[in-house]
């Protein structure tokens, strides 16, 4: 957002920087404390928690800092900032406390951990940015309604593939289209992958085995998706969404969609395997105006009805900065949840499984993700994916099943069951109030 680029070298030349504090240092933390420190004046990364120290050390090093003190207490790291010296922690909760911090950045990827720290930080009034699509896919809207409450912004991050379609829906709507489509392009899905087949692909690029295997899995493509249809309004056309296999170009796919039923249903969140430019996202949109769609002709934009607009690329951890910019600086989200959930990820079985066996994290080997439409996910009980690790089997479940809360026994005391209870209640409440006064 080329906007940010001033504002921020306004931020450096007035000595006013934007303060960040991050939770997680992993792969995806270790480049975004590199582009920070060394590419966005006007930001400082003021404090690293990890729960591995030497990790958020790492990350100092790795872009170049190598005076880094560790810290245990708030005043601790007050006095670190003050002193201008970057700090080490592993009490993600000190982050959220200290007055000096405008932002955080939460990339872990865990639910119940995340959830923990998120609500911490919106309680001291930070701005949050999540590259944790998979906590913002399970309880993104009741977590939008405190930070409300809180008056500070909760947003996803740019970079990754929802901010970056979500960047494209707000251009193409800001010009006069209406988008009805939000597609995410894979290169591969195979619901039945798991550590061990994925773990030369790991190795190879420095990743955790069970993070690549929720890429492979479609699991984490179904948060993507979910997220993005909570910020717009849209639905899925059916559980697991269409998922086509093109080995072409997006603009060739428009007419494999019915215009109609897009409309129908508000627009859609699908994504489709093997077609280019990929990694990218594109957003089908229509206009109304015939005189607008003679010059989209002209702009060889096509006949229409729908119009495609892709971005080819996302570079994740390389624009996640420009997030906490236009949180602080602007007061805006990327991506947020629009009201009540259009869209959940719903826990299905990668594997026959056996009563009484504990279901292990997202990206291993008992199970996979799949969008459905939250009214359906509501009426039929369904185990959201971000709540099923830990849960205990009742029953058997057959492969490629769907499980449901009946199934389960969750793990006692956790904030995320206790959240997304919240949120089922707060939602089914306020919409059964509208129907009332209908
Ligand atoms: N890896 C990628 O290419 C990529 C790309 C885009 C988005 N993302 C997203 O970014 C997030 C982080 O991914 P990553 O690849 O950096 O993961 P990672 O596993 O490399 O790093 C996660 C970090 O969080 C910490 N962490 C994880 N679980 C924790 C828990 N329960 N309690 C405390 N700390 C915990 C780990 O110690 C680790 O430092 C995820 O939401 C992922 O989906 C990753
Ligand atoms: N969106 C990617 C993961 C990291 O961006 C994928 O599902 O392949």
């Amino acid at each position: 957002m080329i906007i940010i680029d001033r504002a921020l070298e306004a931020r450096a030349a007035s000595g006013k920087t934007i303060k960040v504090g991050m939770i997680g240092a992993g792969f995806m933390g270790q480049g975004i404390a590199n582009q920070i420190i060394n590419s966005f004046p006007g930001m400082e990364l003021v404090a690293i928690s990890n729960r591995h120290i030497n990790a958020a050390h790492q990350a100092y090093i790795r872009a170049g800092i190598e005076d880094v003190q560790v810290v245990k207490t708030k005043n601790e790291l007050s006095t670190a900032i003050a002193t201008g010296k970057y700090a080490v922690t592993e009490d993600p909760m000190i982050l959220c406390h200290v007055a000096e911090i405008d932002a955080l950045i939460e990339v872990t990827g865990a639910v119940e951990f995340g959830a923990q720290v998120i609500m911490e930080g919106i309680a001291y009034r930070k701005h949050i940015v999540m590259m944790n699509a998979e906590l913002d896919g399970t309880i993104g809207p009741i977590l939008k309604i405190y930070a409300d409450k809180a008056g500070v912004v909760l947003t996803a991050c740019d970079g990754d593939q929802p901010g970056v379609q979500m960047n494209l829906y707000r251009f193409v709507k800001s010009i006069g289209l209406k988008p009805l489509l939000c597609g995410n392009i894979k290169g591969l899905q195979d619901p039945y992958r798991n550590p061990t087949t994925q773990a030369d692909f790991a190795q190879k690029w420095g990743q955790k085995a069970h993070m690549v295997t929720s890429f492979a899995d479609g699991t984490k493509i179904s948060f993507e998706q979910a997220i993005v249809a909570n910020g717009t309004g849209m639905k899925v056309a059916r559980r697991g969404m269409l998922g086509y296999e093109f080995k072409g170009h997006v603009d060739e796919l428009t007419k494999m969609y019915d215009v109609n039923e897009l409309k129908e249903l508000g627009g859609i969140v699908d994504y489709v395997v093997g077609a280019q430019p990929s990694p990218g996202v594109f957003i089908f949109a229509t206009h109304d105006d015939p005189q607008q769609c003679h010059y989209l002709k002209l702009y060889k934009l096509g006949e229409g009805p729908l119009y495609s607009f892709y971005t080819p690329y996302h570079l994740c951890h390389f624009e996640v900065p420009i997030s906490v910019a236009r949180a602080v600086i602007f007061k805006d989200y990327v991506l947020a949840p629009l009201d009540a959930p259009m869209v959940d990820v719903v826990t299905t079985a990668k594997i026959n499984l056996k009563a009484g066996e504990t279901i292990d994290p997202i990206g291993y080997y008992m199970t996979y993700g799949q969008c459905e439409n939250a009214d359906i996910v509501y009426k039929q009980n369904l185990l959201p994916m971000g709540l099923a690790a830990g849960c205990c089997l009742k029953r058997d479940i057959p492969k490629d099943s769907v499980i449901t809360y009946d199934d389960v026994r969750l793990p006692l005391g956790r904030v995320c069951d206790r959240l997304r209870h919240e949120q089922s209640s707060y939602f089914h409440a306020s919409k059964t109030l509208v129907a009332a006064k209908q």
